[in-house]
């Protein structure tokens, strides 16, 4: 049988004071996805976050800094007979300063409620943050 592998990732949904969230595509990547990656053995899905968002977007947070929203788990993106298993967590403030990528970050862009439909996201993305953002139930 073929049986799909899972990652288990951790994953951020930032807000600026416009209420835009904080997405980012990888190089060679699709989709436009939310910020985070693999959780380690070692290492909680907080502190996967917390290191996640060091490295790829050179931002310094506590774990204290977010609240854990859910799990979701849906068909990979950029990952062909894959699904991941997304640790959803949420910045508790605003975040007020400019945002660049570093390491496999190709871009990073602030997704509006006017212009979400003209990029390709992430099924975890439309999935689970699409539907709160736009009814703001985050
Ligand atoms: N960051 C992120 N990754 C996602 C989302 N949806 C989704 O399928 N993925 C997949 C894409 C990648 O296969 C995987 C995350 O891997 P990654 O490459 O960001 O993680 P990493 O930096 O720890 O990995 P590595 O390449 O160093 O092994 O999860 C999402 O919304 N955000």
């Amino acid at each position: 049988m073929n049986k799909k592998k899972t990652i288990t990732v951790a994953l951020a949904i930032i807000t600026n004071d416009q209420n835009d969230i904080l997405v980012v595509r990888k190089k060679d990547g699709l989709y436009f996805a939310l910020p985070g990656g693999k959780i380690e053995a070692t290492e909680t899905a907080n502190e996967a976050l917390i290191r996640e968002l060091n490295e790829e977007l050179n931002l310094s947070f506590n774990t204290t800094d977010f609240t854990f929203l859910a799990n979701h788990t849906t068909k990979a993106a950029n990952e062909v007979n894959t699904m991941v298993e997304g640790h959803i967590f949420l910045l508790n403030k605003n975040l007020t300063q400019t945002v660049s990528g570093y390491a496999e970050i190709e871009e990073v862009l602030w997704l509006s409620k006017a212009n979400h439909m003209n990029y390709r996201l992430a099924h975890l993305f439309t999935e689970f943050a699409l539907p709160k953002w736009l009814s703001e139930t985050l």
